[in-house]
């Protein structure tokens, strides 16, 4: 099933967090499928004829309702940095932002809320393979990020009513054109030198999300929320449907961008004690210092353990189907990147 284009203009939608990467990608979609669009955010990434801009902080809910009239739906991709390792930011914007928007929603009489959810809201650090949706929360979530992403969860799908219809769609590992999370963290670790070695056997199978795949799932929900109102309320996995080895995918975004694939193994145990152990380190000197760590818990653990999902929940209740193969879309973003540009234009030739 393919998304639908609209009689222009019928439909006025709003993209919560719209200047980051998965909100500027759905927005450029819902403006081609004839969309009237608007944009919330604390910033302005890019200019769009079509788009109405408003800059405001999601935590003052006077600022949400001011673009939010006549809003059919809201779509909810904003976030701290997920690695930026502020607690009392993600407490604000992911929990107390996300009731703010809520509460706007529920007084504006917006139809549908779609939140950008995330697969690691079950990923407590142990091996997850062909994971649904049956699996329970993280107990005990490895970092602030996740642990408000399940809080952001509950209180959306918790909120789910004959008069907004709201759904959580879980990405994991999104990946694609200006992505400023993965490739340029990989980047950056890679001109340090930081990338030689694989943490762990190099077996653990992940799935990574090409950007299209995950704006494709997100306006199928929202078209499809109002016809099947049975799949309003739920949560569904959205990947790619392509487990990758982390190492295999790593090594191919690192050869795209110049460097050498990592070959030294490091023992998993150490790398994430030595990661619990800086964390510790983070802790002690926060009230003088803060230290945004690439090396913690959670990034060792997601670079050595399996942690994949089914997507049969989507495909069977909302016809979701990844667009952008895995191999095509490693190309696409490493094709993205301008430096790189014209080394894959004559390799691909
Ligand atoms: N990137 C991934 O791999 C990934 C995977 C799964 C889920 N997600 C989820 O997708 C969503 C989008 O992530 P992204 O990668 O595009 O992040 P991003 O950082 O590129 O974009 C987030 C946007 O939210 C805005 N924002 C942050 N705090 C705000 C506030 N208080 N008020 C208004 N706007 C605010 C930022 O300015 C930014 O433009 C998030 O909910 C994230 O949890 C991301
Ligand atoms: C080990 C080096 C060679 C490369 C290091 C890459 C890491 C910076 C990324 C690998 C997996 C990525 C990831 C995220 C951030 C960047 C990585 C750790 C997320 C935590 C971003 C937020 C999402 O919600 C998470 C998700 O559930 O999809 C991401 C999980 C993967």
């Amino acid at each position: 099933m393919s998304v639908k284009a609209i009689k222009p203009d019928s439909k006025i939608v709003l993209v919560i967090g719209g200047s980051g990467f998965v909100g500027r990608h759905l927005v450029e979609k819902l403006c081609s499928l004839g969309y009237t669009v608007r944009v919330f955010d604390l910033r302005t990434t890019f200019e769009h004829e079509k788009v109405t801009f408003y800059n405001g902080d999601l935590c003052n809910k006077q600022d949400l309702l001011k673009c939010m009239d006549n809003v059919d739906t809201v779509f909810h991709c904003a976030t701290p940095s997920p690695l930026s390792n502020n607690k009392k930011v993600f407490l604000r914007v992911n929990v107390d932002g996300t009731k703010n928007v809520l509460d706007a929603c529920f007084e504006k009489g917006v139809k549908n809320l779609i939140l950008t959810s995330s697969a690691s809201v079950v990923y407590s650090g142990s091996n997850i393979e062909h994971g649904d949706e049956t699996l329970p929360y993280a107990k005990r979530p490895l970092d602030c990020y996740t642990q408000t992403k399940i809080q952001q969860e509950k209180l959306v799908l918790s909120a789910n009513s004959e008069s907004l219809k709201t759904i959580a769609l879980r990405p994991h590992g999104i990946f694609g054109p200006r992505d400023p999370h993965m490739l340029p963290t990989t980047a950056r670790l890679a001109a340090a030198g930081k990338t030689k070695f694989i943490i762990g056997k190099g077996i653990n199978k992940v799935d990574f999300t090409y950007i299209d795949n995950v704006v494709y799932a997100h306006v199928l929900a929202a078209q499809q929320l109002q016809q099947k109102p049975e799949i309003a309320g739920n949560a569904y996995n959205i990947t790619n449907n392509e487990p990758i080895l982390f190492w295999e995918f790593m090594s191919r975004l690192l050869k795209g961008l110049g460097y050498a694939a990592p070959k030294y193994h490091l023992p998993y145990y150490f790398i994430y004690f030595l990661a619990f152990l800086v964390q510790i380190f983070v802790f002690i000197v926060s009230p003088f210092k803060t230290i945004r760590p690439t090396l913690t818990t959670m990034t060792v653990a997601l670079a050595g353990t399996h942690h994949y999902y089914s997507c049969e929940k989507a495909a069977s209740e909302f016809n979701y189907s990844p667009v952008v193969k895995l191999e095509d879309a490693i190309e696409r973003t490493l094709q993205s990147v301008p430096e790189l540009h014209n080394k894959h234009a004559k390799k691909v030739k």
